[in-house]
């Protein structure tokens, strides 16, 4: 069992892995007569293969126990998977670089802050959506389309927080 620590959530941290989602990032304009900010272009939706196309679902899901014990990361070799709180949940984002085998000393673990999505390159490994806390309700877009499109790989970790987080 890998014992590892999740840590604040940031931009640079995580930009091997795939985008933050939020209001901080990228570039913003006025739209909208001035009534609205776009945050413009935050996150790149990948969608490969035979029919692919991008899809919105929500998930509604329970939350994990602390310390989080998982058995596995999965990988979506066909594309992207963005997960974005739509009522201010966290969640834990514990991800390792895309290849075919995972190096338990490339695992890392981050924490959202309740206004951070995040957005999985396609085939960066990654733990299922694991809230913190209290029931989440969050949107998801990622790849729909013909082909198997979600790899498992056998790891068995224990996460927890750091201090303060
Ligand atoms: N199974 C599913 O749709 N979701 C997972 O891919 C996940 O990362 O939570
Ligand atoms: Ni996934």
């Amino acid at each position: 069992m890998l014992d590892i620590t999740a840590q604040p959530l940031t931009r640079e941290v995580f930009s091997e892995f795939g985008d933050v989602v939020d209001t901080l990032a990228g570039t913003s304009f006025a739209i909208n007569a001035g009534r609205a900010m776009r945050h413009h272009d935050l996150a790149r939706v990948e969608t490969l293969g035979e029919g692919a196309r991008a899809q919105l679902s929500i998930f509604v899901s329970k939350p994990v126990e602390l310390p989080f014990e998982l058995e596995f990361l999965e990988r979506h070799p066909l594309g992207s998977q963005a997960f974005v709180p739509m009522d201010g949940s966290r969640f834990l984002v514990v991800v390792a670089p895309v290849g075919e085998a995972i190096d338990p000393g490339s695992v890392r673990a981050f924490v959202t802050n309740g206004r951070q999505g995040v957005n999985y390159r396609a085939s960066v490994w990654h733990a299922p959506l694991a809230v913190l806390e209290r029931s989440g309700e969050l949107l998801v877009v990622d790849r729909g389309g013909e082909g198997a499109n979600c790899d498992v790989h056998p790891l068995r970790l224990r996460v927890g927080l750091a201090a303060g987080c």
